[in-house]
């Protein structure tokens, strides 16, 4: 299968261009481009973020997410292109756009765990020029929100790792920012802490109207929380879409098949050559033989049955594999699923 293209919209409609209160899109990346010497780690990249959503930026390891988010957020500084937030323009305009903004970039690493969890927010808040005071009803509601109103007293240092990492969060949040930008921002937590934190996204998205961009390996986290997904490799976006979207790319696309026995060394190999049907693919379950494989159409299948049949091959079974977010990032970035 050759490498898809950016993925169109659906029904092939132009996707239109949503817009934050102020008209703009909460974000809007255009022909965004970075070089380190040889290196192009983001290379042309478009997309806008709707208010209000969550977009994740998946990519294999090196695929520039970092870059990117960087780029976004005026730490790296283009080597041509744009980033907007909010309309305004994050290298020209850095001090405008910092206002807007808020980032987890290293998730709990990022927070002082000497000082408390109530002195972590000020700190943050200071930061961006707000009194203890001004701030404090605002603090008391994310206290509140992320279950730490109890530790709000207690050293960061005392606290479980899932409510480090929900320190991490309420700090990014702890002035008004419209754009959150997570780095992985459940690593290392545990189910259930990932769960709350999860919640809390789309609580602050669907409720708050907030817009967050993250981006993650685990791909549950993503088909939970994301509304739409950017797909980079090698620079490049290889598709932007809504997860289902992605995940009905490649939808009946994959079959799996058991056959009484395994068939002769021969049939395998040809399986292989004209199929792509990898060699380790094929596994004993029962008395049965199973192997997997991606098929373009219903001509294809019918080809393949076809020469089961003519090879002597009894075949017991044939299902359509369904697919989940992970075949489909695994196959827009052209790895082994
Ligand atoms: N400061 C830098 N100097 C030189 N090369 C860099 C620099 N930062 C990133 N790169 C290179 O740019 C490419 C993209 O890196 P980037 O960190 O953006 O990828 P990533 O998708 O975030 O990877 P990961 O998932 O591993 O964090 C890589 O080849 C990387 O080696």
């Amino acid at each position: 299968m050759g490498q898809p293209s950016t993925v169109p919209a659906r029904d092939g409609a132009e996707t239109t261009s949503p817009t934050s209160s102020e008209g703009s899109p909460a974000v809007s990346v255009r022909e965004l481009t970075k070089s380190y010497g040889d290196v192009v780690a983001v290379d042309g990249v478009s997309f806008d973020v709707e208010a209000g959503t969550v977009v994740g930026l998946l990519g294999p390891n090196g695929a520039g997410k970092t870059t990117l988010i960087k780029s976004m957020l005026g730490l790296v500084v283009p080597t041509s292109g744009t980033a907007r937030v909010d309309g305004i323009d994050v290298h020209t305009d850095p001090t405008a756009a910092y206002g807007r903004v808020g980032a987890m970039l290293e998730g709990a690493r990022n927070v002082y765990w000497r000082l408390s969890v109530r002195e972590n927010l000020e700190f943050f808040a200071g930061l961006a020029g707000h009194r203890p005071t001004e701030v404090r009803e605002r603090h008391d509601r994310l206290l509140d929100q992320f279950g730490l109103a109890e530790k709000a007293d207690v050293a960061v240092n005392d606290l479980s790792r899932g409510m480090k990492q929900k320190v991490a969060l309420a700090c990014t949040l702890s002035r008004d920012v419209r754009v959150a930008f997570l780095d992985e921002p459940t690593l290392g937590l545990d189910v259930e802490s990932s769960m709350d934190l999860r919640r809390e996204l789309r609580r602050l998205t669907e409720q708050e109207e907030m817009t967050v961009v993250l981006s993650s390996h685990d791909m549950d986290v993503v088909e939970d929380v994301c509304d739409r997904v950017v797909v980079v490799n090698e620079g490049s976006v290889v598709a932007d879409d809504t997860v289902r979207n992605l995940v009905d790319l490649f939808r009946s696309k994959r079959y799996r098949f058991t056959l009484d026995s395994l068939p002769s060394r021969a049939t395998r190999e040809r399986l292989s050559s004209t199929y792509d049907v990898a060699t380790d693919e094929w596994e004993t379950v029962g008395d049965t033989v199973e192997f997997e494989t991606a098929l373009s159409d219903g001509e294809r299948l019918h080809a393949l049955l076809g020469d089961l049949l003519a090879a002597g091959c009894a075949v017991h079974d044939v299902t359509s594999v369904d697919p989940d977010l992970e075949d489909a990032f695994l196959r827009l970035t052209e790895r082994e699923v």
